[in-house]
C-alpha cells in the first residue's frame, strides 16, 4: 500500500505543483486513500514530512508509528485534511463524512454521555435528520463502542479508556467512511487499550477506513498495515505488521524502535525503496495512467455534501448546550450566582443608606454607589466570559471541522449566559434600591439604570469572550484578569474625574467602557441636580471637578459601549477564524 516517493511514476508537472499523474482507476474505490508525493515543510524551511506517497485501502485499519516528534500526527493530521500538504495532494475517494479525534478530549465533562452525544448528533448529522434517526445513531455509536451502560454518566465521571472511547463515539455518529485517531491508547492499561484496538477493528471491518498513530507496539499487530516514520518525517516502511518484522528484523514491534536509531534516516529511506523496489508484490502501487481525466470530479470526496444544519439552529443547539452544561455544573452556578450576593452584601455593609436623600445627599458616597454598579456588571460579565471560550479549544476546533460556523457559536456564549446577568444585575439594583442606597425615582428611572447595567455587563462579557479566544489556555487567561480590570477602575473618572486627569489618562478614559457606563448611571440618577441643590457644601466642588460630565442623555453612552461591545466580538470572531485557519480547521469541501 506504500510507494517510496522514489518510485513515484514523474508527471509532467514538477513537484509542488499539484502532480499530473494521478492514480484514477484505484483511487476512485470509495474509501480508499491515496496520498501522492505528499510533503510537510513549516516556516518556509523546516521539512516535518519528506516526500511520501501511500494508499490506505477500503476498510483496513492502519497504524502510524516512530519515534516522538517523527511526525506521526502531522502526517496524520494531513491525510484527514486538517492540515495542507506544501506539496502533493490527498485523495479521499467517496463522499460520507470524515471522523478525526485529537489526543485531547473533545466532549464536555459535566453532561452525561448521552446528552453529549445526542447534543453532538443534532450538530453533525444533516439538517431535516429526525429523532428516530438521532437517537438511533446515537444507540448504534453507544453499543459499537461498548459504551451501553454508561449512556447516564457524566463525561468527567468516566474512566481514561470509557472517556477516550467516548470521543471516538462522538466522531462515530455521522458514520465517516475515514476515521482518523491520533494516540487513542496512549494512557490506557494494556487490557484497555487492547479493548479500544477491538472497537477500531469492529469499524474498520464495517468497511470504514481507519488511520490512528500509536506509541503501544500492541496496538500495530491488531491493523492490517503499519507506516514507520523515521525521525525527522522520513517514511522508513509501510506494510503489514509481519512483513515490519521482517523488514527490520526484529521479533516484536517494539523492535522496530530501537532498529531505527541504530542507523540514520536516510538508511532508512533508502533501505525500504530498494527492498520494495526488487519486490513489487508487496506494495500497491498507485497506477500511473495519463491526466486524461480531471481528478477533482470524480475522486475528491463531498464530505459536506448534506445540508449542514443552518447558523440559526446551530446556534440554538450550541445555546441549549451551554445552558444544560452550566445547569449541569453546580459548582460552576453557585459561583457565578453566589459572587454576586457576596459582592452585593458588601456594597450593603460599605455605603450607608440615604446617599441619594434630596434634601441632605452624600455627594462622594453616591458617586462611589455608582462606580461600584458599574464596576460590578463589569466584573460579572468579564470573569462569566473569560473562561468559556479557552477551556474548551479542542471541541471547538473540532466542532469548527466537523462544519460549526463561528458566528453562532460566539453568539451561543453570549446568549446562554445573558439570562444570568439579567439575573444579578436586576438583583443588584432591586437591593440597593430598596434599601435606600439609590435614588428614589420612578420605575423609568430604575428601568434606565438597569439597560446601562446590563449593556456594560453583556459588553465585558463581549471582552471577556475576546481575551478567552486570544490566549492558548485557561491559565492566561485568569492572568488577564487584573489587566483587563485596573484600567476599568483607574480610568473611569471615579476616583479621579477625567477633566482633572493627565492628557494620557484622558485618552486612556475613552476606551473604557465602563467609563460610560458610570457616566450614564450618573446622569440617569440626575447626579448633577443632586450635587448642586442638596444640603452638602461637597457638592458643589464635586461637580465643579467633574464639568459637564454627567450632562449627556444615557442613550449617547449606550451607543458608545454597544458599539465596543460589537467591536469586541467581531475581534473574538476575527480571532477564532484565523486560529481554526491556521489548524487547519475549516471543514473540507
Ligand atoms: N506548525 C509547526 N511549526 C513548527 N514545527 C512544527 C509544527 N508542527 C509540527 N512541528 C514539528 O514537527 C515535528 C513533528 O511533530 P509531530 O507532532 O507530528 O510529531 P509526532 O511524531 O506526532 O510526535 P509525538 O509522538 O511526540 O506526538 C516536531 O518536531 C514538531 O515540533
Amino acid at each position: 500500500m506504500v510507494v517510496p516517493a522514489a518510485t513515484m511514476p514523474a508527471g509532467p508537472t514538477a513537484i509542488p505543483a499539484v502532480p499530473a499523474v494521478v492514480a484514477a482507476p484505484q483511487s476512485a474505490v470509495a474509501g480508499r486513500l491515496t496520498a501522492d508525493r505528499i510533503s510537510k515543510v513549516v516556516r518556509g524551511k523546516q521539512t516535518i514530512l519528506r516526500t511520501m506517497s501511500l494508499v490506505v485501502e477500503p476498510g483496513q485499519l492502519v497504524a502510524i508509528i516512530g519515534p516522538s516528534g517523527a511526525g506521526k500526527t502531522t502526517l496524520l493530521e494531513t491525510l484527514a485534511g486538517l492540515r495542507p500538504a506544501s506539496t502533493g495532494v490527498v485523495r479521499r475517494a467517496g463522499s460520507g463524512a470524515l471522523g478525526f479525534v485529537p489526543q485531547e478530549d473533545i466532549i464536555h465533562r459535566d453532561l452525561p454521555l448521552g446528552r453529549v452525544l445526542r447534543y453532538a448528533a443534532r450538530l453533525r448529522l444533516p439538517a431535516g435528520v429526525g429523532n428516530a434517526e438521532i437517537e438511533e445513531a446515537v444507540d448504534s455509536a453507544l453499543t459499537v463502542l461498548r459504551l451501553k451502560d454508561r449512556e447516564k454518566v457524566r463525561v468527567g465521571r468516566l474512566s481514561g479508556g470509557e472517556r477516550k472511547r467516548a470521543s471516538i463515539a462522538v466522531e462515530l455518529l455521522a458514520r465517516p467512511r475515514f476515521f482518523f485517531l491520533d494516540e487513542p491508547t496512549s494512557g490506557l492499561d494494556p487490557a484497555t487499550a487492547a479493548e479500544l484496538m477491538r472497537a477500531l477493528r469492529r469499524i474498520a471491518d464495517s468497511g470504514c477506513t481507519v488511520i490512528m498513530t500509536s506509541h503501544n507496539p500492541p496496538d500495530v499487530d491488531l491493523c492490517d498495515e503499519v507506516l514507520v516514520i523515521a525521525a525527522g518525517g522520513g517514511l522508513a516502511f509501510g506494510g503489514t505488521p509481519a512483513k515490519a518484522r521482517e523488514f527490520f528484523d526484529v521479533p516484536a514491534i517494539t523492535g522496530i524502535y530501537t532498529r531505527l536509531v541504530e542507523h540514520n534516516r536516510d538508511y532508512w529511506l533508502r533501505r525500504f525503496a530498494d527492498d520494495r523496489a526488487g519486490r513489487t508484490d508487496l506494495f500497491a502501487i498507485p497506477t500511473a495512467t495519463s491526466v486524461s481525466e480531471p481528478f477533482n470530479e470524480i475522486l475528491e470526496p463531498q464530505l459536506v455534501q448534506e445540508r449542514r444544519v443552518g447558523p440559526f439552529r446551530q446556534w440554538f443547539l450550541l445555546t441549549v448546550r451551554a445552558l444544560d452544561i452550566l445547569v449541569h455544573n453546580r459548582l460552576t452556578l453557585l459561583i457565578v450566582l453566589g459572587s454576586p450576593v457576596a459582592i452585593l452584601l458588601m456594597f450593603l455593609m460599605l455605603f450607608k443608606p440615604g446617599a441619594f436623600d434630596p434634601v441632605h445627599p452624600i455627594p462622594n458616597t453616591s458617586a462611589m454607589i455608582l462606580f461600584w454598579i458599574a464596576f460590578g456588571g463589569f466584573f460579572f460579565g468579564l470573569t462569566y466570559g473569560l473562561l468559556q471560550i479557552c477551556t474548551e479549544f479542542p471541541i471547538f476546533f473540532r466542532e469548527r471541522f466537523a462544519g460549526v460556523r463561528i458566528w453562532p457559536y460566539v453568539l451561543s456564549k453570549l446568549a446562554a449566559l445573558l439570562p444570568l446577568l439579567i439575573l444579578v444585575d436586576a438583583l443588584l439594583l432591586a437591593v440597593l434600591r430598596w434599601t435606600d442606597r439609590l435614588p428614589k425615582g420612578d420605575f423609568g428611572q430604575l428601568a434606565e439604570l438597569f439597560g446601562t447595567l446590563l449593556l456594560a455587563s453583556v459588553c465585558a462579557m463581549a471582552l471577556g469572550l475576546l481575551a478567552s479566544a486570544a490566549v492558548s489556555e485557561p491559565g492566561q487567561a485568569t492572568l488577564m484578569l487584573p489587566m483587563l480590570c485596573f484600567p476599568q477602575v483607574l480610568f473611569v473618572g471615579a476616583f479621579l474625574p477625567v477633566p482633572v486627569m493627565a492628557l494620557v489618562g484622558r485618552w486612556m478614559s475613552y476606551v473604557m467602557s465602563n467609563r460610560w457606563a458610570f457616566e450614564a448611571l450618573g446622569h440617569t440618577a440626575g447626579v448633577e441636580k443632586l450635587w448642586s441643590s442638596g444640603a452638602s457644601p461637597l457638592g458643589a466642588p464635586l461637580l465643579a471637578s467633574y464639568e459637564d460630565t454627567f450632562s449627556r442623555p444615557a442613550w449617547v453612552d449606550w451607543l458608545i459601549i454597544g458599539g465596543m461591545a460589537v467591536v469586541f466580538l467581531v475581534s473574538c470572531w476575527l480571532i477564532l477564524t484565523l486560529k481554526a485557519a491556521r489548524r487547519g480547521g475549516r471543514p473540507v469541501r
